[in-house]
């Protein structure tokens, strides 16, 4: 039988001696504390830090090369969440008080006490489980915060944005207005539409419309239905979809789409909640709630006339905006859960476990299908698992492919390609932010994840790397 490992992240320790690696490491084993990892160059440490993420560290100060104290700087500096407890055959008060100034969590002095030092490693172990707790406690209160967080519970999120755009979407949700919702293709929009329609009180269905290249005829037809003979074939009378979210929520996506025509069509229902069907001079009433999409810029549209400013000045009483998935990096690691969960029970599999060379690259990815786009590799990745933890060559080949062809072609911000010239931008010049997350993503392709690799062209540090992909997946 196999024992579960304790604590779940390993504990490092650093000594040049391998007398008192053996001895320190053999202490904590028989305390039960079995993940370990002893290291005697002190070079490798950092380098080791980049690519394991560990739970504490013991670190002798008096080493050869890197020595304790520039290595504890070092560490507090790129790692401030690790506790470094120092143990070393220092005696004198000026070196402790020296240490602790610098951040190191305990103090222990050679030869050691089997005792003092299960103490202060259990100690440290406490207080990164309290820290993890608080991180977890945080995001909940930030849920608290929200009357109904039931009516969210579909959308997995820990960003702080997201969550005060879930407080906005309580606070209008009641209201008769017509809601309109942007966002980046795959955000998540129609989900936060149907979060405001469960939160509305409404009887009535929610009903959804994709209006993306429907002529006027269709949409008209779709949406408003036909009287008998309006046009060749329309044999009997026919309800639209508008009929179907009486009493309840007309879901129109892609209203950036709509023609000349049928923006009309939808002004006169926000402003009268009146329409016709095709072929009838009656108006007919309705009085479903409208809740609009689109991931296009309402504002380049209007400025070459091709949108409304009557419909749009109609449709922004409530206005949402759903930041890209490339602006809350700080989900991907819980969407990676969430969605290898659901295709693992989908496809009836064992839940693989995720690499973290898999979720650094996926910490570092553009995003511009944003969180279908992620939804889907990780469904196609779960298909092709055999056994052992997930691949990541299907997912890199994704986005491999992603970032060859420039983009998914749907409304990517930028678009870039591996050749010369390196970077070309489609609609909108990524901010700097996005440029740096860009850059760190295609260096992280090239290198095939190698960190080491991939600092060196960009020019950093491999803890500055390493520390900006903690930060996106923290
Ligand atoms: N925060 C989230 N948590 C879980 N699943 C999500 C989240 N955001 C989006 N999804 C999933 O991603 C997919 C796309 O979401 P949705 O259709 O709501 O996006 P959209 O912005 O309306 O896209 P489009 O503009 O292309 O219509 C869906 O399968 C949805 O369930």
């Amino acid at each position: 039988m196999t024992m579960a490992l304790h604590p779940s992240r390993p504990i490092l320790i650093v000594d040049d001696e391998p007398s008192i690696l053996l001895a320190i490491d053999t202490t904590l084993q028989m305390a039960g504390l079995n993940h370990t990892i002893t290291c005697q160059d002190s070079r490798r440490v950092m380098d080791l830090l980049a690519d394991t993420p560990i739970e504490s560290m013991l670190l002798d100060l008096n080493m050869p090369n890197v020595d304790g104290h520039r290595l504890l700087d070092d560490v507090r500096q790129e790692y401030p969440d690790i506790p470094v407890i120092i143990v070393t055959g220092a005696v004198d008060v000026e070196t402790a008080v020296r240490c602790i100034k610098a951040g190191a969590f305990d103090y222990i002095v050679k030869p050691v006490e089997a005792d003092r030092l299960v103490t202060a490693v259990n100690r440290a172990i406490s207080f990164q489980e309290l820290r993890r707790e608080n991180q977890s406690l945080r995001r909940h209160m930030l849920r608290d915060d929200l009357e109904h967080p039931e009516a969210f519970r579909n959308i997995i999120t820990a960003n702080p944005k997201m969550l005060t755009l879930f407080q906005y979407v309580e606070s209008i949700a009641a209201t008769s207005q017509p809601v309109l919702i942007r966002g980046e293709t795959g955000v998540g929009k129609e989900l936060i539409a149907r979060a405001i329609h469960r939160l509305s009180g409404l009887k009535g269905r929610f009903v959804a419309v994709n209006a993306a290249g429907l002529d006027d005829t269709i949409f008209s037809d779709t949406l408003f239905g036909h009287a008998k003979g309006a046009f060749t074939g329309a044999d009997s009378p026919r309800g639209g979809l508008i009929e179907q979210a009486d009493g309840g929520t007309l879901f129109l996506d892609e209203i950036g789409d709509l023609t000349q025509a049928s923006q009309v069509k939808l002004l006169r229902l926000l402003q009268e909640g009146e329409y016709f069907a095709l072929g009838d001079d009656l108006p007919r009433s309705s009085n479903a709630r409208i809740i609009a999409a689109t991931n296009q810029r309402l504002s380049t549209l209007l400025k070459e006339n091709r949108f409304r400013k009557d419909l749009n000045y109609r449709l922004q009483t409530h206005r949402i905006v759903v930041p890209p998935l490339r602006e809350r990096l700080e989900d991907v690691p819980l969407l990676v859960d969430h969605f290898i969960a659901a295709a693992a029970s989908s496809l009836n599999k064992p839940r693989p476990s995720v690499p973290d060379a898999l979720m650094t690259l996926l910490t570092g990815y553009f995003y511009p299908g944003n969180v279908r786009e992620l939804e889907s590799m990780i469904f196609d990745a779960v298909s092709r698992h055999q056994s052992g933890p997930l691949s990541i060559a299907s997912i890199q080949a994704h986005i491999d492919r992603e970032q060859t062809a420039g983009g998914s072609g749907m409304s990517s911000p930028a678009v870039y390609d591996s050749g010369d010239p390196p970077i070309s931008f489609s609609h909108r010049l990524p901010t700097l932010k996005e440029a740096a997350q860009l850059l760190v993503a295609e260096a992280m392709r090239r290198s095939g994840g190698n960190q080491s690799k991939a600092s060196k062209m960009l020019g950093v540090s491999q803890q500055a790397l390493s520390k900006r992909l903690k930060k996106a997946s923290d």
